[in-house]
């Protein structure tokens, strides 16, 4: 190809846009963490081998429920987290909710985070339909909003003539029945849930998940913990897998989800070394999770 000195400079010709180049359609951020760990204090007792109880004098030791924990949540995303017993996921809610202060690391949010049954001001010697009203109060709901939302968490609690009896009476299934229509009731744009789905009947089960789609399809955010399997995977759009108070994969629910029950299942017959082979073939770098994240969400 030849070129002459005197000849127009051509505009450098425009690059036509591919798919790899479209913009991504990420959801607006509503809660970012950043580095977050979490240690507890604890005081380890010594075995008193006389009378083979456990003393109250011991030595001090510090467990490290959460190391480093980074994620963004997006509108319209429903979260859940997974994980074997102790692997962090009450802590990593309660952190991200604002009711426990990370060691170190950072959490911000764009509104504050509804987490199921902390911050309802329940109170065991008034009727449902009273705490159900103190409840929304206590969530910035006016007067009027409170009348007119009574019958909608009446109907999803669905605990009949005990919503006219004292919380105290009440079991713990009908007591989590009522917490959980109290917090969707509010209308919070980040709703977090710690197990409460496992609690109830077939029916309720439908409606709460109904009442939970429904708030992800006004663009809130969700968090689920829940050990049944099949919650996670019915209602998350994203799955984090978490163990030993680190984030071992974070991406889309089917998939994290059957790497999870590789491990577990590993766990369950061939034990730790096993289980731990297992999750190292699943480990993504930070990385690797920001890009699962955004690769999942790109237009097509
Ligand atoms: N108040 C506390 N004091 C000391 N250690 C704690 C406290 N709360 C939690 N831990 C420890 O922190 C770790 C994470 O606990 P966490 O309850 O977050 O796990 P989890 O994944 O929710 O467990 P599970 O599935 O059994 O409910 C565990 O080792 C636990 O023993």
């Amino acid at each position: 190809m030849t070129s002459t000195s005197n000849s127009p400079k051509q505009a450098p010709a425009e690059k036509t846009p591919s798919t790899d180049d479209k913009p991504l359609k990420l959801g607006e951020l509503t809660l970012l963490a950043t580095d977050v760990s979490l240690d507890y204090n604890v005081r380890i007792a010594h075995e008193q081998k006389s009378r083979k109880l456990f003393g109250s004098s011991g030595e001090k030791g510090v467990v490290q429920a959460l190391k480093g924990i980074s994620l963004a949540a997006r509108k319209g995303e429903f979260i859940g987290l997974v994980g074997r017993n102790g692997s962090g996921k009450s802590t990593l809610l309660r952190v991200l909710a604002g009711v426990e202060t990370p060691t170190s690391g950072e959490v911000v949010a764009t509104s504050t985070p509804q987490l199921m049954g902390v911050k309802a001001a329940l109170m065991p010697n008034l009727t449902g339909v009273d705490n159900i009203r103190i409840g929304l109060l206590a969530m910035g709901l006016t007067p009027a909003e409170v009348d007119e939302r009574i019958p909608r968490v009446t109907e999803l609690a669905d605990i009949g003539n005990s919503i006219r009896m004292p919380m105290r009476t009440y079991s713990s299934g009908m007591n989590a029945r009522l917490r959980f229509a109290i917090s969707v009731a509010a209308d919070p744009d980040i709703l977090m849930i710690d197990e409460a789905l496992s609690t109830g009947d077939d029916a309720f089960r439908q409606r709460s998940n109904e009442a939970m789609k429904q708030l992800i399809a006004r663009s809130g955010t969700g968090f689920l913990v829940n050990h049944s399997a099949p919650a996670i995977r019915e209602l998350c759009t994203r799955v984090v897998w978490l163990d030993k108070g680190e984030i071992v994969a974070d991406g889309e629910t089917q998939q994290i989800m059957s790497e999870y029950s590789k491990f577990m299942n590993a766990l369950r017959r061939h034990g730790e070394p096993t289980a731990l082979k297992v999750k190292s073939r699943y480990n993504q770098t930070f990385y690797e999770r920001v890009q699962t994240i955004a690769g999942r969400t790109k237009t097509s």
